[in-house]
């Protein structure tokens, strides 16, 4: 006997939270649980305003429509829509036993808030990793601030995140404030320039790594190695199904890329499926899902040593 429940959640998040050019003051989300004789499966769908091409409505509609023939046991194609698609798919893959419990809890640290807090704490890691976004400022400001950090801890991994920000000029500013070998010890920033060609153009100048997010979503995309591209990061809400992210991830390690699992701001219900998706299918990369705490509660399962509340299920609106 098959089973679904679909319900709306809404999580506030902390003050201050800019995503692009708009400020979030909430994370709303689907929830859907599968369940087949004493075997359930969860998943969150939770486009990201700003990110993702369809609407919370959308995906609601599109999720109750797979779920009507999922009951019906007919078969149903995935989603178009990326959100819907990966969070059916995990729910599917939880009731399947095919998504492994173990995962990777340690995450590249965002770097926001006061500076010295953050010093502190990376100072205490063995292998410090800390992703930290430029483009928002003067790009010498921020050359200056990755120069000061990188002498301040000289095991640090650092990865930066422009997001498409600076003209080839800015980010040649940016360049000029580090010396050579501070250069070598950027693992990647992501997506230095306005378009792919002239962020490839800033690698092979400087000899600065880069890697591709925002690029791997545009409907022209061909994933190609070139000189200085290193990674690619990806967010599977904003890809699509398990099915779509694994081949992606193959795509990727055929031709020598290293591949970032990164959060698309889920909740921890997302979030710990993100970190078991990184541990099964990237193992030595470490993800991108440091960002649990721009939430103020954790939503059905808990993030290993988070202390932030579980939500009250009755806060949950049921829509199937
Ligand atoms: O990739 C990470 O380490 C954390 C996630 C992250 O940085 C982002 C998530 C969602 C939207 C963006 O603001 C941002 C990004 O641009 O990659
Ligand atoms: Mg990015």
């Amino acid at each position: 006997m098959r089973q679904a429940k679909l319900w709306r959640y809404a999580i506030p998040m902390e003050s201050g939270v800019v995503l692009r050019d708009r400020r979030l003051t909430q994370r709303q989300g689907l929830l859907v649980m599968l369940q087949q004789q004493d075997r359930q499966g969860w998943g969150e769908i939770a486009p990201l305003p700003g990110f993702s091409h369809e609407t919370l409505a959308q995906a609601q509609q599109a999720c109750v429509a797979w779920l009507t023939q999922w009951l019906a046991a007919r078969p149903v194609a995935e989603s178009r829509l990326p959100s819907v698609a990966f969070g059916l798919s995990c729910a599917s893959a939880e009731l399947a036993g095919e998504l492994p419990l173990a995962g990777t809890w340690r995450s590249a640290q965002l770097c926001h808030g006061d500076p010295d807090a953050l010093l502190l704490q990376l100072e205490e890691q063995e292998t410090p990793c800390a992703k930290m976004k430029v483009g928002l400022y003067e790009a010498v400001r921020d050359g200056l601030q990755v120069s000061l950090l990188l002498e301040a801890l000289p095991a640090l991994q650092l990865r930066l995140d422009a997001n498409r920000s600076w003209t080839l000029e800015k980010a040649r500013q940016f360049a000029r404030c580090l010396t050579p070998s501070q250069r070598a010890r950027i693992a990647f920033i992501e997506e230095p320039c306005r378009t792919p060609a002239e962020s490839l153009a800033f690698a092979a100048e400087w000899g600065i790594a880069i890697a591709w997010d925002e690029s791997l979503r545009e409907p022209v995309f061909q994933l190609q190695a070139a000189p200085g591209l290193t990674a690619l990061v990806i967010k599977p809400t904003l890809t699509g199904s398990l099915a779509r992210i694994q081949q992606q991830i193959h795509e990727a390690q055929r031709l020598g890329l290293q591949v970032i699992i990164s959060s698309a701001l889920e909740s921890s219900l997302g979030l710990t499926q993100l970190a078991r998706l990184a541990h099964w299918l990237t193992p030595q990369s470490l993800p991108g899902l440091d960002t649990l705490t721009l939430m103020r509660q954790q939503l059905v399962r808990c993030w290993p040593g988070c202390m932030l509340p579980l939500q009250d299920r009755e806060t949950w609106t049921r829509i199937y």
